[in-house]
Order: C-alpha cells, then sequence, then structure tokens
C-alpha cells in the first residue's frame, strides 16, 4: 500500500478578491520509505501543496483526495492529520511565546499518541535527539522558536520530525537558511527518519545541494500548480544548469 496519494488536487485560495485557484491537479504518489523532491519556480504552489495537505483552513481543497496508509484524509481537521500521521515541517516556523520546547515537544507527542510518553525514556530520547541536531540542552527551557536564529527553527522541525515519528512528513524548504554544517546535520536527521524504510517524504526545495546527502527516489518539476516534469536526481542537476524557463513555456503552451 502506498504511503501518502494525492489525486487529481485542486486548492482554492482564499484572497481578499475572492477565492484564487492555485492548485490544478496534482498527482503524487509516495510509496512507503521513498523521498519525493519537489522543485519549481517562486510562486508556482508548492508551499500551497504542503498547507493543502496539512489542512490548513485558508486552502480549499475543491476537488481531488488525499490519503494516508489508505485512509481518505482530505476532509480531515489539522490535528486529526497529525493524529492520522501527517507532519509539515513549515516553510517559516511560528514563534509561541510561553511555551516551552519541552513542554511543547511533550504535549504533541502526547497528543498524537493518544498517552504520555514514558517520562525517563522520554527526556533522554529529546536530550539524543536535540543533541544529535546540536542544539545546546538549554534549548528545552526556551519558548518555541522565540529568539531562534533561522537554523535552529529549521533544525528544531527536524527534531519534531524524529521525536513524533510520523508516517509522513512534507518538508518545505527545511534547507533554506543553514549553513554548510547544519544542512549535513539536518540531512542525517532526515535520512535517519527515512531509513525506517516504510516512511513518505516530500522535501520542497529550490536547491540541489540537500540532494547531495538526501537521495531523492524521484525528482519532480512543479509550474503553475501542476507537475509537469519527473526524473530521478539527474533531473535537478539538468535544472540547476538549465533553469525552469523550458518548464513554464511548455505549461503556458499546454
Ligand atoms: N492571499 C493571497 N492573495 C493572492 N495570492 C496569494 C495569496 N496567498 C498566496 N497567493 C499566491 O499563491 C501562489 C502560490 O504560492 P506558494 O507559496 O504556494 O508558492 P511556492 O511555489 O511555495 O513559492 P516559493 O518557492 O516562492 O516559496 C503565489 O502566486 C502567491 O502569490
Amino acid at each position: 500500500m502506498s504511503t501518502l496519494v494525492i489525486s487529481d488536487l485542486h486548492v482554492d485560495i482564499q484572497t481578499e478578491d475572492g477565492p484564487k485557484q492555485i492548485l490544478k491537479g496534482v498527482n503524487l504518489t509516495i510509496n512507503p520509505g521513498e523521498i519525493h523532491a519537489l522543485m519549481g519556480p517562486n510562486g508556482s504552489g508548492k508551499s500551497t501543496l504542503a498547507y493543502a495537505i496539512a489542512g490548513h483552513p485558508k486552502y480549499e481543497i475543491t476537488q481531488g483526495t488525499v490519503t494516508l496508509d489508505g485512509e481518505d484524509i482530505t476532509e480531515m481537521s489539522v490535528d486529526e492529520r497529525a493524529r492520522a500521521g501527517l507532519f509539515l515541517a513549515m516553510q517559516y516556523p511560528v514563534e509561541v511565546p510561553g511555551v516551552s520546547v519541552a513542554n511543547f515537544l511533550r504535549t504533541a507527542k502526547t497528543a498524537i499518541d493518544g498517552e504520555a510518553p514514558k517520562v525517563r525514556t522520554w527526556v533522554k530520547e529529546v536530550e539524543q535527539t536535540l543533541a544529535d541536531l546540536q542544539l545546546d540542552k538549554s534549548f528545552s527551557s526556551r519558548s518555541v522558536n522565540e529568539g531562534f536564529s533561522g537554523g535552529e527553527k529549521k533544525r528544531h522541525e527536524i527534531a519534531q520530525l524524529q521525536l513524533l515519528n510520523p508516517k509522513a512528513a512534507i518538508l518545505d524548504e527545511t534547507d533554506s537558511g543553514l549553513d554548510i554544517d547544519a544542512l549535513r546535520i539536518v540531512s542525517e536527521g532526515v535520512n535517519k527518519y527515512s531509513a525506517q524504510g516504510d516512511r513518505a517524504v516530500v522535501l520542497i526545495t529550490h536547491y540541489t545541494r540537500i540532494l547531495r546527502y538526501i537521495e531523492p527516489t524521484f525528482v519532480h518539476v512543479f509550474v503553475d500548480g501542476r507537475i509537469v516534469a519527473e526524473g530521478g536526481k539527474e533531473l535537478a542537476e539538468n535544472l540547476e544548469a538549465e533553469g525552469y524557463e523550458k518548464y513554464i513555456k511548455e505549461a503556458a503552451n499546454a
């Protein structure tokens, strides 16, 4: 059974002038253990896809379905999707003043698993995960994302990925703003998660540099609300050399 299946997804965004169609029929199947890289020009709808799958209320699915391990999650609320096993690492993680990282992680784990994790093993697991991501121990007591550097925010997203261990993860530009060492550390975190063999990963990125560390099963080119081309790692290298022009022209003439 495929882990994450996106079928004919059409999505409108609510704007001040009324609904605007952003996604125009996206089809994507991610089988267990696969990593799919999604690349495309600014404004083509990649984050819209991520938010629509995660259930953001601003994005209305007007047609199509999303299933996770065979379960239709299209109509579910955000928290129901998270409990069903979906995770979104956000492009711009939000600050939650007054809520500590430790409290946030434990509350999220409890909500998703339906029971609180055992204190001693959980504390160790959190400490080890933060250490692996080279985040200081004191990080646990800081407010979520408040005052975090760009790279710390992204590493915190990966800490959540590892600790919550969802069935499917959408990583929206998790590589942006990372220094060279942090890029490697974050990639190792994603690879460790994926190495379980039955997880699905969608990696939205603008740069091939992360694909040096994370081997994608497939690369997809996303233009004007649709996937317009698919291939292996070499497709990302071609894009780096040639840009999106050819695909934008083809999409405009279709
Ligand atoms: N409130 C809004 N009103 C009008 N258009 C909007 C609104 N919110 C988003 N959009 C448009 O939706 C389109 C898709 O945006 P989205 O963030 O999904 O693209 P993206 O491919 O993730 O871009 P990037 O690579 O720059 O992050 C863009 O053209 C954007 O301007």
